[in-house]
């Protein structure tokens, strides 16, 4: 339908009641066992993670993946412990922080979906100090039922008016950010003989039943290649961080390590654009793990490229989004 061509907007991007969330997902307070413990059972009890019937799964979960997982997970991100707490948040919060500058005269906050600090609870306190909306801006840039819509159900049952960009898989800007992050990479030492874009995974069950996340992957894949002027065949898609038994989408990030290395290549690029910033995911599976891997199976050296992070680039992106979907954010729209 034909719109007429929008007037001064009721809702100007500087509205002093408008608010502005971040959202990731979350992580434990401490690389402690106990704190591991938290954290999981909190997000893997959340039926858009895993939807097994809570009668069937929370005895699996408390009983054999938490006992056995919580150890070990804790060692893992003490490795990448930050002087600020766990690289997930102390990222979030920086970013945040970034986009607040850039946005004069809104309300920036950041949240996590799982622990602290909490979605629910940084919701009310925007609503107690005067906001009358909040854009909420999940940072994945792909959308998936997994996570995005997890952040729509909390966002759902708050107590004013909530807005959720649903992704920015193929956001100008954001593309624009991504491929400036990998020719910066270049500039300091020469491209690897790979170009590898890894992803988080989901089981490929979720996908057969209509999840667009793979089609995002594909799309922002797409999109950062050809904004670095590189040939679709030229890079390579790859999802990561299985967990359980069933199948993942693939082909698998761990796999294509072994294969890449005894295929006789030496230096490989990977970049993680499903990550907003770093985080275990990434600084431990990909740049320490996965690092490994490729060299035990014949490969010299995996170069990690880093998330986007707190850096200028990310945070105009960012706020330009938001700037957008708060100007678009008329009285009858969500
Ligand atoms: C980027 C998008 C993400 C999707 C999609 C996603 C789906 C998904 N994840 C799990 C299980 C785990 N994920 C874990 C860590 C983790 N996951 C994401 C992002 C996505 N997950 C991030 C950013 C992180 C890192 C958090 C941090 O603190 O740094 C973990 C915890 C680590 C571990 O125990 O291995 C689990 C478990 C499922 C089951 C799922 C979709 C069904
Ligand atoms: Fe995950
Ligand atoms: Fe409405």
């Amino acid at each position: 339908m034909s719109q007429p061509s929008p007037a001064p907007t009721a809702h100007p991007p500087t509205d002093a009641h408008d608010a502005v969330l971040l959202v990731n997902l979350g992580t434990p307070e401490a690389p402690t066992p106990d704190a591991v413990r938290r954290y999981l059972l909190e997000f893997l009890s959340d039926r858009r993670v895993v939807s097994l019937p809570p009668l069937l799964w929370q005895p699996i979960l408390r009983g054999a993946v938490l006992p056995l997982r919580c150890k070990r997970v804790a060692a893992l991100y003490a490795d990448i412990w930050m002087e600020g707490g766990s690289p997930l948040l102390v990222y979030t919060r920086g970013l945040a922080e970034r986009v607040a500058e850039r946005l004069p005269g809104l309300r920036v906050a950041h949240a996590m979906r799982y622990g602290t600090p909490s979605l629910v609870r940084e919701l009310e306190r925007l609503k107690a100090e005067g906001a009358r909306r909040v854009l909420v801006l999940p940072l994945y840039p792909q959308y998936s039922t997994t996570t995005t819509a997890s952040v729509d159900d909390v966002a759902g049952r708050a107590a004013l008016p909530v807005r959720v960009v649903q992704d920015y898989h193929v956001d100008a800007g954001w593309v624009e950010a991504v491929a400036a992050s990998i020719r910066a990479a270049w500039q300091v030492q020469p491209r690897g003989e790979r170009l590898l874009f890894s992803f988080h995974g989901i089981p490929q069950r979720v996908v057969d039943a209509g999840d667009p996340y793979q089609a995002q992957c594909r799309a922002s894949t797409v999109a950062v290649a050809r904004a670095l002027g590189l040939p679709d065949d030229g890079i390579m898609l790859t999802f990561q961080s299985r967990f359980g038994r069933e199948k993942w989408l693939q082909p698998y990030t761990d796999a294509t390590m072994r294969a890449l290395g005894e295929s006789g290549v030496k230096r490989i690029d990977v970049v993680c654009p499903g990550f907003a910033v770093d985080c275990l995911e990434t600084l431990e599976e990909i740049a320490l793990q996965n690092a490994e891997l490729f060299r035990e199976h014949g490969g010299e050296t995996l170069r990690y490229i880093p998330c986007l992070n707190a850096d200028p680039g990310h945070a105009d992106a960012l706020a330009a989004l938001v700037a957008r979907e708060l100007q678009q954010w008329t009285p009858d729209t969500h």
